[in-house]
């Protein structure tokens, strides 16, 4: 779908928009925090009707299960990335959501970890329903500036930042005052954002979600107009793989598999249950070289382990993994 085809699509969403709907997008690199301020910004939201689309890069719909806790509708874009290769998907999305009766008062977009925001901005722009009422980008205090200097991660990574109005400064718990202040004047002299504010699991005052309107553009605007960089598909970057099983893990074996995955692997999240916790499931995010995983009480009806793993293009030998993974469950 061409722009203009795009533009008479989206001409149908103004006769049911009396006011503009804001919309709020989340972008930032996998696994930096987006869910988890969502899903914060979700609890707090005071009862207001807020529709979420979240854009899961991989085949399964984990992110679209973990938001959790609000009235409106979740919408989930999966199989590729809403900012290029689904882009027609996220028009179509807008487009009902707008036309929702009653309409929803918020609009938030939570991006995949590997879409540029700008890219998403321009999008929904063209939808006179909407009003984009800012891009906030998180950033992983503990990760951001190496991967914004990665060969393979580094363009997409600084996109995302340039992108932003504002820039959510996550995880700080993890790292030392120094570092902290090494990153706020790295952000605002090398990459330019002005406005900046620290969290720690998704905690920032609600008006700063919900209540702001970025007037003046954020410097995402300056890369639109000054750096025309190319857009690589992020379908040619990135690559991700899906395990699935009726069986559980023997824990023992997975957590040496979660300690050796191949060096490419940016990001593992999804769901698993292992034999010597019956009876529930765990939640598993692997960051970098973190990995964590949450249990709950399992829900019935699912596959045991639904995992997606999200790599550098060409790093993965899904026959080797495929192999490792089955080896890793429970005799
Ligand atoms: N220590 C710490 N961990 C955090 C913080 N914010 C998020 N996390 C953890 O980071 C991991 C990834 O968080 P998510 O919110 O799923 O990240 P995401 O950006 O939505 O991930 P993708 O959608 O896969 O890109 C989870 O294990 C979170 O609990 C934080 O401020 N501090």
């Amino acid at each position: 779908m061409g722009n203009g085809t795009r533009r008479a699509h989206l001409r149908q969403s103004a006769r049911f928009a009396v006011t503009r709907i804001p919309l709020t997008i989340i972008g930032g690199f996998l696994g930096s925090g987006k869910t988890t301020l969502l899903n914060r910004m979700l609890r707090g939201s005071a009862g207001r009707r807020i529709a979420v689309l979240v854009n899961d890069f991989g085949d399964i719909n984990i992110d679209a299960e973990l938001i959790t806790g609000h009235e409106g509708s979740t919408i989930s874009l999966s199989n590729g990335c809403i900012c290029c290769s689904i882009g027609d998907s996220l028009v179509e999305a807008l487009v009902e959501v707008v036309r929702m009766t009653p309409p929803p008062e918020h609009i938030v977009i939570e991006a995949s970890g590997v879409a540029e925001p700008q890219n998403i901005a321009e999008i929904a722009r063209l939808d006179p329903g909407l009003r984009l009422s800012g891009i906030l980008v998180m950033a992983d205090a503990e990760r951001v500036k190496e991967l914004a200097g990665d060969k393979f991660v580094g363009d997409t990574v600084r996109h995302q930042l340039c992108a932003a109005d504002m820039i959510l400064l996550s995880k700080v718990d993890r790292v030392l005052e120094e570092r902290k202040a090494d990153l706020h004047a790295w952000l605002r002299n090398a990459i330019g954002v002005k406005r900046i504010v620290e969290t720690v699991h998704g905690a920032v005052p609600m008006d700063v979600l919900f209540d702001t309107d970025f007037e003046e553009p954020g410097a995402g605007a300056t890369v639109a107009h000054h750096d025309h960089h190319d857009h690589h598909a992020h379908d040619d970057q990135f690559e991700t793989w899906a395990f699935v099983s009726d069986q559980e893990f023997d824990g023992g074996k997975l957590g040496e598999l979660l300690g050796s995955l191949p060096a490419g692997v940016l990001r593992a999240k999804g769901f698993l249950r292992t034999q010597q916790k019956p009876g529930q499931t765990g939640i598993l995010h692997l960051v970098g070289g973190h990995w964590e995983i949450a249990w709950h009480a399992a829900p019935a009806g699912t596959p045991a382990i639904r995992l997606v793993l999200i790599a550098v293009k060409g790093t993965l030998d899904r026959e080797a993994l495929q192999k490792r993974f089955a080896c890793a469950l429970a005799d």
